[in-house]
């Protein structure tokens, strides 16, 4: 997964029970015909809830992405940016917490979620969530759309039983706080609290400790902040915080990516003319550091195994000065589209996407041609739940095994590409060991021409010491936690090949 930014209000998610939400209300957009003019019937404007309920069913029904869905959504109802603000916060907000609100609402409702039809399940986890975890929505505002939109949706039975239910849990809400949730163990307490599949949970504990796996949980259930990085062939990072915060913009350098800068409070940022212009890209700060740990110098020759939408490969294209090539392949050919936009648009002209399946560059490429190979495989993608929640509940352990070997075969297949005293690259954006560390672990038993390279850009290693995210034992490879910097799970391991 890129690690690309997305469009979402940055903030900090409100808990039950301690409640820190910067959402407000939304109202209807509320545009009007003209009085007096006969205008043809015009579609009642959609409001945030409805269209935040509308996402969450089809993402329940039909697997659909919930960031795809949403923007899709969005663009076509033309709400307010305000608007947009909550039904995002709402849907995102809805899955993630999905297990908790369900642990509340199967209280109240007797006869099971279970046998409730998939719109009315929805809708109440939708309004129980503004009820329990957001500020600044009154209880009266949630409930009574809820009600509205149960009338309109199914019989009078449904819209009495949501109302019901939405009314206990106001009347219980002294209760339905975070903290006094407890289950059988430990594991499972922070799961149900935190709202996620037990059997992840779990691994995390078991990887990581309970106290961390805990601030994994918490962290990922968060809303991720902005941030963008500056095209340093064009533009330059002083000049573009300046010109940020002259718009009003809160900006301030990253405190991980040399070139990164996190935003607040920029709205759209992908609708501006600096983006337009090619000054800066979306992406995320754990992202902006493996380009950084590639390290590619002007001239160079680099292969991207995995690339699109092409975020890395723009980015080494620019450490590399537009000098030396970049070749940027993913398996698709439709995403090749993806990766030339984004080169075209950042004025690039040493990459070249290709199309074809990593396992089988070695066809494509002569042996040991490349001074650095980048491999940021398909991984699980835990590491980004905060952009995409749903893979909380669509992943399974089984994925995570899959997906292992993929990886495994990956490696082996691109790492002949690297010539002797080259560098390989490899990066996933989740906190699985097994597609982590035992992944390294395993490749260089196997391939014992490689080793792990400590040698990182200072720019990257002096910030990830000031934050004690590594210490003296340093090895050359790094994971990054969503609660280090409150930017993207990442993993990445630099090895070098034996001259
Ligand atoms: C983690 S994403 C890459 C993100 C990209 N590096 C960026 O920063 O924008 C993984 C990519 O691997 C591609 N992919 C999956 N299996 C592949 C294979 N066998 N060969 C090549 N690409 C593959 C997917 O299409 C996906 O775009």
């Amino acid at each position: 997964m890129s690690g690309e930014a997305n469009g979402r209000p940055s903030g900090k998610r409100a808990q039950a029970g301690g409640k820190t939400s910067h959402t407000k209300q939304s109202r209807p957009s509320g545009r009007g015909g003209n009085r007096g003019k006969v205008d043809p019937p015009k579609r009642k404007a959609v409001t945030p809830r409805e269209l935040a309920l509308n996402i969450l069913v089809k993402v329940a029904d039909s697997g659909a992405y919930s960031n795809i869905q949403l923007n899709r959504s969005l663009q076509e109802s033309g709400m307010s940016r305000q608007d947009a603000g909550l039904a995002t916060e709402l849907v995102y907000g809805t899955i993630s917490r999905q297990a908790t609100l369900d642990h509340w609402l199967s209280k109240f409702v007797s006869k099971g979620l279970h046998k409730l039809d998939t719109w009315v399940h929805q809708l109440l986890r939708l309004s129980a969530y503004q009820m329990l975890f957001l500020d600044r929505i009154p209880t009266h505002a949630a409930v009574n759309e809820a009600v509205t939109i149960a009338k309109r949706r199914g019989h009078s039975g449904i819209s009495g039983m949501v109302n019901g239910v939405l009314r206990s849990i106001d009347r219980g809400r002294e209760e339905l706080v975070l903290s006094s949730i407890r289950a059988a163990t430990p594991v499972a307490t922070l799961a149900l609290r935190h709202s996620y599949p037990e059997w992840l949970v779990e691994r995390w504990v078991a990887a990581y400790g309970l106290e961390e796996a805990e601030a994994i949980c918490a962290s990922s259930n968060e809303q991720p902040h902005a941030s963008i990085r500056v095209n340093t062939v064009l533009a330059d990072r002083n000049d573009r915080l300046r010109e940020l915060s002259d718009n009003g913009i809160h900006a301030e350098p990253s405190a991980i990516a040399p070139s990164g800068i996190v935003v607040t409070g920029g709205g759209n940022l992908a609708e501006t003319d600096g983006f337009r212009q090619g000054l800066w890209s979306l992406q995320d700060e754990s992202s902006m550091l493996v380009a950084e740990v590639v390290s590619p110098k002007a001239g160079m020759k680099v292969l991207d195994c995995c690339a699109a939408p092409g975020g890395k490969s723009a980015h080494m294209a620019e450490l590399m000065d537009g000098k030396g090539k970049v070749w940027a392949n993913d398996l698709h050919a439709h995403k090749r589209e993806l990766i030339v936009a984004q080169t075209e648009r950042l004025k690039l002209r040493n990459v070249e996407a290709v199309v074809g399946d990593a396992t089988e560059l070695p066809e494509r490429f002569a042996p040991e041609s490349m001074d650095a190979v980048l491999l940021d495989a398909p991984c699980s993608g835990f590491g980004v739940i905060r952009r995409k929640p749903e893979i909380k509940w669509t992943k399974t352990e089984g994925d995570i095994s899959e997906i292992a070997a993929l990886q495994r075969q990956l490696l082996h297949r691109v790492s002949g590409l690297v010539r002797p005293g080259g560098t390989l690259v490899y990066s996933t954006c989740t906190m699985e060991r097994e597609e982590n560390e035992a992944q390294i672990e395993t490749f260089l038993r196997e391939h014992p021409e490689f080793s792990l390279d400590a040698d990182w850009p200072e720019t990257v290693l002096s910030n990830l010491r000031d934050a004690g995210v590594i210490g003296d034992q340093f090895d050359g490879q790094l994971q990054l936690l969503p609660q280090h910097f409150g930017s993207d799970g990442f993993y990445i391991a630099r090895m070098v090949k034996a001259l």
